[in-house]
């Protein structure tokens, strides 16, 4: 479904091979060590410092979270996939064009055409490409699963311009390419590894569609939790903590010491359990027979595993629809151990060979802004009965629990702790 302009990337490789080289071109990027060390913990900064500008600028339209952190997530990982001359944005500081381009994900017809692309890949990939006389046909036909403009076209339009910019100005001469950006790397290895132009075209629309709504969308359930008044302990507990964390001389926690912090990150565990956002199943197939438990998977099956349920596994996480952030803490109150149960299934980034390559870069851009935030800001929920809705692949995904959702939309209240 990600395939990006007819090309294929990491994520749409069907071969083991293939997949597992063109990781290995980019990974170290997105390690860590290489995040903490390099200028992405001042990038995420800035962001996080944007974020809280824009919070004060425009205080009215700022409470509604689904849309402005999706102007955070995208400004983050847009300057970490092309840096800041050529395909950088600036939705939170008000650029009205980057901004629209969040527009593109909002139409409910994408669930249809997801669906359609889940279940007749073929027929989906022909009439969506289809062009000039017999694209007007199959538009006036209505057998396109949801009229164009598609999903996320206009931000693969936004990446296709930030590639050609690069090359552009690479072949003038310009040194815009720096190997602190996933585009820079692909243009360090491109004569190497025999890479085409939309070879590397395609790994970067890909990685900045996989890091929009998935911060966004963890970002906005996680704040929204912390903000109804059956939350509101866990939130003091939170700015607690906070408040008590050493910072460097300009009020910053220290980016090494956040995954330390045991509410922050159970806190973070927990939304994520309950919030994943890509709750579906992921799809897996190996080319040979093979035994797992002990039961003899043929070659070519589609098996597969959800992070809806693992997370919802009761013997595991007794009461399970409930928020509990401490269920991820042991008794004296430091965070569980690795070789835990819960840790073991928790599945919000996947595992194994094609688990999330954002990761550590996700967790960096959600517990630097929520480290900020709640220090400087207690969040009260606007309307405590309704959840947020988002879109997951061809479902609606929301707090089971409530009885009223409103889909891409979540208020809340911003107050700003004196002193
Ligand atoms: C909270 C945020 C995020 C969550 C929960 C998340 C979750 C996931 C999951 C579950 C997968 C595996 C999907 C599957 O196998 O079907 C995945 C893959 C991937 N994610 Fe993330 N992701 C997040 C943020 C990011 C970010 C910031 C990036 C930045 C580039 C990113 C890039 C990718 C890529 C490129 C893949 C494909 C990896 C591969 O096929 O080897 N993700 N993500």
């Amino acid at each position: 479904m990600f395939d990006a302009y007819g090309t294929p990337n990491m994520f749409t490789f069907a071969s083991g091979v293939e997949h597992r080289n063109r990781k290995k071109l980019v990974s170290h990027m997105y390690s860590n060590q290489t995040l903490m060390e390099r200028q992405s913990v001042e990038m995420v900064k800035r962001k996080v410092q944007a974020f809280l500008t824009m919070l004060k600028a425009e205080s009215d339209s700022a409470s509604e979270i689904f849309t402005t952190l999706h102007y955070f997530s995208f400004d983050a990982i847009s300057e970490f996939v092309f840096g800041t001359k050529y395909g950088g944005t600036n939705a939170l500081s008000g650029n009205t064009a980057d901004r629209r381009l969040i527009n593109d994900i909002l139409d409910p017809a994408r669930r249809r055409l997801a669906w359609f692309g889940i279940h007749f890949p073929a027929y989906t990939k022909w009439v969506t490409t289809r062009t000039g006389l017999v694209g007007k046909m199959v538009d006036g036909l209505g057998l396109l699963p949801m009229n164009k403009p598609f999903t996320y076209s206009g931000i693969r339009r936004h990446a296709l311009q930030a590639f050609y910019q690069h090359k552009n100005a690479i072949e003038g001469g310009e040194k815009v390419a720096e190997d602190t950006t996933v585009i820079g790397r692909l243009f360090q290895v491109r004569e190497k590894h025999r890479l085409s132009d939309m070879d590397i075209a395609s790994e970067c629309a890909d990685h900045l569609l996989a890091g929009i709504d998935t911060t966004a969308d963890s970002l906005m359930f996680l704040i929204w939790a912390l903000s109804l008044p059956q939350h509101e302990r866990y939130q003091n507990q939170l700015r607690k903590e906070l408040l008590n964390s050493q910072v460097d001389e300009a009020g910053w926690l220290y980016p090494r010491h956040l995954s330390q912090l045991p509410w922050l990150t159970a806190i973070l565990r927990e939304s994520l359990r309950l919030y994943t956002p890509l709750p579906a199943f992921e799809e897996r197939s190996a080319p040979v027979d093979t035994v797992i438990d002990g039961f003899t998977i043929p070659a070519d099956t589609v098996v597969g595993m959800s992070p809806y349920c693992m997370h919802r596994e009761e013997s595991v996480f007794p009461e399970p629809r409930v928020f509990k952030p401490e269920r991820w803490l042991a008794d004296d109150g430091t965070l569980l151990p690795e070789s835990a149960p819960q840790n073991k299934w928790f599945w919000a980034f996947s595992n194994g060979a094609r688990m999330c390559i954002g990761m550590y870069l996700a967790n960096a851009e959600m517990l630097m802004l929520l480290a900020a935030l709640y220090r400087q800001y207690t969040t009260v929920a606007r309307y405590p009965d309704t959840t947020p809705g988002i879109t997951s692949r061809y479902e609606i995904f929301c707090d089971e629990s409530m009885s009223k959702m409103t889909e891409h939309e979540c208020w809340i209240d911003f107050q700003r702790l004196s002193g």
